[in-house]
């Protein structure tokens, strides 16, 4: 092992990554006294880009510091602290290909459409960066989020609105009854170790290999599901009239970024029913400048700009007459008309479904106001959670996050397990015919029938994951004397493999005196939800996708964001991966930032990650100081809590750099009051003389930049100078800590 350990601090994006340049030298200045080398690694969108391009870039070439972290995950040193990354979508990659074109580097456009081999090379590379690139790299773990016995006591003595729920509230679940993933889903326990090929039989017995070789473990499941288009789009046309005739908005969640493939493909399909009478008008106009139904109704706003103004003025119109004769849409920004078909990126299922749950089960109109919705999710596999949700919601009104459990969630992710590591396996079907799934001897394993315009999608789920998953749901359980549900759907072929595989793992574990069960994923959701109510906690136990949508439907619920989760990935080979919350990178924030100076970002996820890492290195390398640093932040989190010192949303008030003092003055006070380590009391007895003196100067400097528009430089790509000054305005806190290391 190395003698000296080390923290590696990801940078990323957006809110997150500013509040970095505050908050990373307090870390480096505190861990240094434990011979402790905090290292970041840029992982960001446009750090990505820039690390896939090294030809074109030459001397300004960058390191792919992605694929370096993505081979720690699976050696026992890593320790890696991972904050939330963009996910981009086509339109954000687009964006930040542009800045960083304007910035002077070579890099190539997004190819639209693929005319040469530069364009095909390009393209891949682009591809490799879109959507949920970071993820399921370091993902070599499964995960385990749970809300902190301080955290949730903070939320019960300052507890966050809830919008009320009215008995009469027409909001609800839309999802389709016939055609989609969940009824045609097909699973096969692989054996022994080989190889299948996926390929298209069309109907006049022509085969097109879609993907020649993916390799199969003994033990692994093997599933495969097809989306019809002609059953989406009856499903979404008749949706539109529903939510016409109900007056209710019409809205609808995916996750696009995440399912980078398959979801902006469905996403399109909606664009395209929901705005059919102005699109087939202006087919060929729209097909000449490049308009993609996958970007959303935003890039025909963007491509239209290219046409002449009558043009422009005749595409619009019709887009309003749309406007008139369909439901209203809910909106995304309702000032600037945006809707929720204009960015595929903008209304994500895993955080939107839960904020219109907190909003009374309502999301915003035209009119800048709260109404009941139609909450369109195609898919069956989970959209049934939520209306099990909005039911007990209606019936027993919201939620109170003064009195209610907590559900903490063991969620099966590692070795890109199920739908999350499908994308290579996922195929817009070009004509009818059968996909089939063989193994190396030519055998058939899997079949579905398809039409073309369909979605084949095919997961895979490695056994090793899978066992690891259960012990941590039995430690988790027995650590917390907690029930723990398996949410398993014995209806869909992969959960009935599934279910087997669980039973027989358990019994590797002593669980006589637990309470361990399996439910479908909505009796385990009324389960859940009716001891949520009673005040009791209940343990999720769940594939990727519940994991991700039920780590920020409840603490959303319970804590008012996700960012205050602990969440925790145990890597499979030894290390640990901290990340920080479980939501996003916020960019409402970074708009604030620009036009007020004034950054609203939490990072009460970083403190807990790191206080976790800490602990983690502390124990891996026998440093006791680095386990005297754990507890002395911990009980500085603590305190920071009970003196409520989390950033305000308004100017005026402490921001993410104030509640960075805190953090700093509290932990400083923390390792100068303890005893175990002379050294480290002696050191930070000074600092915490310090910041406690100049606590009143050191906030008005901070405060004081507060109130103005504020340049960085750039959005994806910002000036780290600029960022820097932007986030460091007080000398004397930095003057403190220059003087610490
Ligand atoms: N793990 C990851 O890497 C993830 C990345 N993403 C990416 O993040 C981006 C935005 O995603 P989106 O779905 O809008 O979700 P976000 O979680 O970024 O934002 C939803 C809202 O939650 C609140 N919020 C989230 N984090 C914090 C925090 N630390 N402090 C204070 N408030 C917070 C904010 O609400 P308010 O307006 O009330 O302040 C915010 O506007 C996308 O690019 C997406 O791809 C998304 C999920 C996970
Ligand atoms: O990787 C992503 O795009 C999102 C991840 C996410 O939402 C989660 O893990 O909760
Ligand atoms: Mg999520």
């Amino acid at each position: 092992m190395p003698t000296r350990s080390k923290i590696i601090y990801t940078f990323t994006d957006e809110a997150p990554a500013l509040a970095t340049y505050s908050l990373l030298p307090i870390v480096e200045a505190f861990t240094a006294s434990a011979d402790i080398a905090v290292e970041t690694r840029d992982i960001s969108l446009a750090g990505r880009i820039l690390a896939s391009f090294p030809e074109q870039l030459g001397t300004k070439a960058v390191p792919d510091h992605l694929a370096e972290l993505g081979e720690l995950a699976v050696t026992p040193e890593a320790n890696i602290i991972k904050l939330p990354n963009i996910s981009a979508s086509v339109p954000q990659l687009q964006a930040a290909i542009k800045e960083l074109q304007a910035q002077g580097y070579a890099l190539p456009d997004y190819p639209e459409t693929v005319t040469c081999d530069a364009d095909k090379d390009a393209k891949a590379r682009y591809d490799k960066v879109k959507g949920s690139a970071v993820n399921p790299v370091l993902r070599e773990g499964n995960s385990d989020r749970r809300a902190p016995l301080s955290v949730k006591n903070y939320a019960r003595k300052h507890p966050h609105k809830m919008g009320a729920w009215a008995k009469d509230s027409k909001s609800h679940v839309a999802h389709m009854s016939n055609g989609d993933f969940y009824g045609s889903e097909k699973a096969a326990l692989i054996e022994a170790a080989d190889s299948v090929k996926i390929e298209l039989i069309a109907q006049d017995g022509t085969a097109t290999v879609l993907k020649e070789k993916t390799a199969v473990q003994a033990g692994e499941i093997l599933d495969c599901a097809v989306m019809s288009k002609k059953a989406l789009r009856a499903f979404i046309a008749a949706e539109i009239e529903d939510a016409k005739k109900q007056g209710v908005l019409l809205s609808v969640h995916l996750k696009a970024t995440m399912m980078k493939v398959s979801d902006p493909i469905m996403f399109g399909q909606i664009v395209a029913e929901f705005y059919q009478d102005a699109l087939s008008k202006h087919t060929t106009v729209l097909q000449e400048i490049g308009f993609n139904l996958n970007n959303g109704i935003g890039d025909l706003y963007a491509r239209i700009k290219a046409l002449p103004a009558d043009q422009q003025a005749a595409i619009e119109a019709d887009i309003q007459a749309v406007y008139a004769a369909r439901p209203a849409l809910a909106m995304v920004n309702s000032d600037k008309g945006i809707t929720n078909l204009h960015v595929p990126s903008d209304v994500i299922v895993d955080a939107s479904m839960p904020a219109m749950i907190r909003d009374s089960g309502k999301m915003w109109g035209t009119d800048g106001q709260l109404h009941d919705t139609k909450a369109v999710i195609p898919d069956r596999c989970y959209a049934t959670i939520y209306q099990a949700v909005i039911e007990d919601c209606k019936a027993n009104g919201a939620f109170d996050p003064t009195t209610m459990g907590s559900v903490p969630n063991v969620g099966l992710m590692a070795k890109k397990a199920e739908e999350y590591g499908s994308h290579d396996k996922t195929f817009e079907i070009k004509a009818d015919g059968v996909v089939r799934v063989t193994d190396s001897k030519g055998s058939l394993l899997l079949e579905q029938k398809v039409e073309a315009g369909d979605i084949f999608r095919m997961c895979q789920t490695k056994d090793a994951p899978i066992q690891d998953w259960v012990k941590l749901a039995v430690n988790r359980a027995r650590a917390s004397s907690t029930p723990a549900i398996f949410w398993l759907d014995p209806m869909r072929a992969h959960d009935g493999v599934m279910i087997e595989k669980v039973q027989a793992y358990l019994k590797d574990h002593d669980t006589s005196d637990l309470d361990i069960r399996i439910m479908s994923p909505v009796e385990a959701m009324k389960f859940t939800l009716a001891r949520t109510r009673d005040g009791k906690d209940t343990i999720s136990v769940t594939g990727n996708v519940l994991r991700d949508y039920l780590t920020d439907l409840f603490p959303i619920m319970e804590l008012g964001t996700s960012a205050k989760m602990l969440s925790i990935v145990p890597l499979m080979n030894g290390g640990g991966l901290f990340e920080t919350g479980a939501g996003g990178s916020a960019p409402k924030h970074v708009q604030q930032l620009l036009e007020e100076n004034f950054l609203r970002w939490d990072s009460l996820g970083e403190f807990l990650a790191l206080a976790a890492s800490l602990e983690h290195l502390g124990n891996t390398y026998n440093n006791p100081k680095a386990l005297v640093l754990a507890k002395t932040l911990d009980q500085a989190t603590g305190q920071f809590l009970d003196n409520n010192k989390s950033p305000s949303r308004k100017v005026g008030n402490i921001d993410n750099r104030g509640s960075h003092f805190y953090l700093a003055l509290y932990w400083a006070q923390a390792l100068a009051a303890q005893t175990e380590d002379a050294v480290l009391q002696a050191q930070f007895s000074t600092l915490a003389k310090t910041l406690t003196e100049n606590e009143a100067t050191i906030v008005a400097e901070l405060n004081a930049v507060q109130g103005k528009p504020v340049d960085i430089g750039g959005y994806y790509s910002a000036n780290p100078e600029l960022v820097s000054q932007a986030m460091r305005p007080s000398a004397t806190l930095n003057a403190a800590i220059a003087a610490l290391v």
